[in-house]
């Protein structure tokens, strides 16, 4: 029966890449290459339509489960047990901006002595933390000791001189497209807090509590600050920078413009109002600014968050600043929502931050804003289960589920990860969550809104959940 179920999953490997190669030759291009660095292209533009999305997590989720079929239980377990030590030497090439120093050489290929000699580290030590990253596809060793740039390596290239990151390294982090920041985060203070889970859900003051301020990074960071007063900190300027990135490479996790898919904007009158909550740098604002001129917004978040969002702007998008259709507000949203005319309350990767009660106050308060025809815009994953929700159904239009082929896990397991990663980051920073279609539309329900409609991309998890006042 193994062999049968393996054979199955080489099938669907198989119909995939066959079905990819198809949809490539129809446009005469071929599919990006893994050795070369990547860069703007049609070839990477059609790999992230739905289509090919689709074709790509099968093969993704079908080889993966081929892997942990064959593989003996204790090398999956090794892989497990080590899978930070990964995330450490990402966090090394990210911070030592190994992609710029090798973009900066001469040829291709660099010798790890050169990349060392430029930013001051032990070279035998690197080469060893460059050959873990080798290994698993990001950058390539051409020759022993020698690197280069590959597709995934480039992507967290941030384009600047390293020369100029040297003398302020927070400048990475400006104007910048969000991939280095993520990393940056992600493997500093959400690696850290990550390392003190087991100690916190064993913890028998915070383990069942869901306050912000009783999670794992307090323990890891020894401090009793809730997250975002804390990366306010002036000892953590250097990481707040970073995090404002961060939050624009979330816009990645689908390609950046499906927030205009999210909503029908062309259909608000000219003149409307997009509040965007909690709004960071306005990432996606900027997106839905450019495509609809008659549209005014709101950039709302924390003090220094703004004091980015507006730098972020009038670097970016000098036209739209002066055109006045956007304005920037300090404003705490766990308090009265000062904007009383909004066409469209934009939530987009805030509920998923709080705990449900925290969750249920933030759009209580939009909800006592709004006017009988304002709508909520919620964005963030609707994560699924790892099997079949029977039952699990909501009335909301949009809400089916996709088809996933046997045998693969109904979430399409390895294809998904990223929900579940996120998830896990949210307890261990915030105590928030992802959510599920109806535990969703649960907490907007016991906030007077009545959810309407799911737009979600075909074949992706990251969900726009419309809501009218109930
Ligand atoms: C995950 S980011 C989302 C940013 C943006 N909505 C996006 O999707 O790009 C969460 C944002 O919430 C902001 N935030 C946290 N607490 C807040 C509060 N009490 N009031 C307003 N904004 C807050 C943070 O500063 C941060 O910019």
């Amino acid at each position: 029966m193994t062999f049968a179920k393996i054979r199955q999953l080489l099938d669907n490997l198989k119909r995939s890449v066959d079905s990819l190669e198809e949809l490539y030759s129809t446009h005469s291009l071929d599919f990006p290459s893994l050795d070369v660095p990547f860069s703007k292209s049609k070839a990477e533009d059609l790999a992230r339509s739905p289509d090919a999305v689709n074709m790509i997590n099968v093969c993704v989720a079908s080889a993966f489960q081929i892997l942990l079929t064959m593989r003996h239980p204790f090398e999956t377990l090794c892989d497990g047990s080590s899978i930070y030590q990964l995330s450490s030497c990402l966090r090394i090439a990210e911070n030592l901006n190994i992609p710029e120093i090798i973009r900066e050489n001469n040829s291709p290929d660099c010798h790890v002595n050169d990349i060392a000699l430029k930013c001051d580290v032990e070279p035998t030590k690197l080469a060893r933390i460059l050959r873990v990253l080798s290994s698993h596809h990001i950058f390539t060793e051409t020759s022993p000791d020698k690197f280069a740039n590959n597709r995934v390596s480039s992507f967290f290239d941030s384009g600047k001189e390293t020369h100029k990151l040297k003398i302020e390294p927070a400048m990475k982090y400006k104007d910048s497209p969000g991939i280095a920041g993520y990393i940056g985060t992600f493997t500093d203070e959400v690696a850290k807090a990550s390392s003190y889970l087991l100690e916190t859900l064993k913890d028998k003051d915070h383990g069942k509590s869901f306050a912000p301020d009783h999670t794992a990074l307090q323990m890891a960071m020894n401090t009793s600050s809730v997250y975002f007063p804390w990366l306010e900190e002036p000892s953590n300027h250097y990481r707040l920078e970073r995090y404002a990135d961060c939050i624009r490479g979330t816009s990645l996790w689908d390609p950046p413009d499906t927030i205009l898919e999210g909503y029908n904007w062309s259909s608000l009158a000219p003149g409307s109002v997009v509040v965007d909550v909690g709004g960071g740098t306005g990432a996606p604002s900027m997106i839905i600014a450019v495509e609809h001129p008659s549209l005014s917004f709101v950039i709302q978040d924390r003090e220094p968050v703004i004091a980015q969002a507006k730098e972020h702007w009038n670097n970016s998008k000098p036209d739209i600043v002066g055109s006045g259709r956007v304005s920037f507000q300090v404003h705490d949203f766990f308090k009265e929502q000062p904007q009383k005319n909004t066409a469209v309350f934009l939530v987009r990767t805030i509920c998923h931050d709080w705990p449900d009660h925290l969750v249920t106050q933030i759009l209580r308060n939009l909800r006592e804003a709004a006017s009988p025809s304002t709508q909520l815009l919620l964005g963030d994953y609707v994560i699924p289960y790892s099997c079949n929700d029977v039952g699990g159904e909501v009335d909301i239009a949009g809400a089916e589920s996709s088809k996933v082929p046997a045998p693969l896990l109904a979430n399409m397991g390895k294809a998904s990860s990223n929900v579940y990663w996120i998830d896990m980051t949210m307890q261990v920073l915030l105590n928030g969550q992802e959510r599920t279609l109806s535990h969703h539309a649960r907490l907007m329900c016991d906030a007077g809104w009545r959810p309407v409609t799911l737009n979600k991309r075909r074949n992706s998890h990251f969900g726009y959940i419309i809501a009218e006042c109930q």
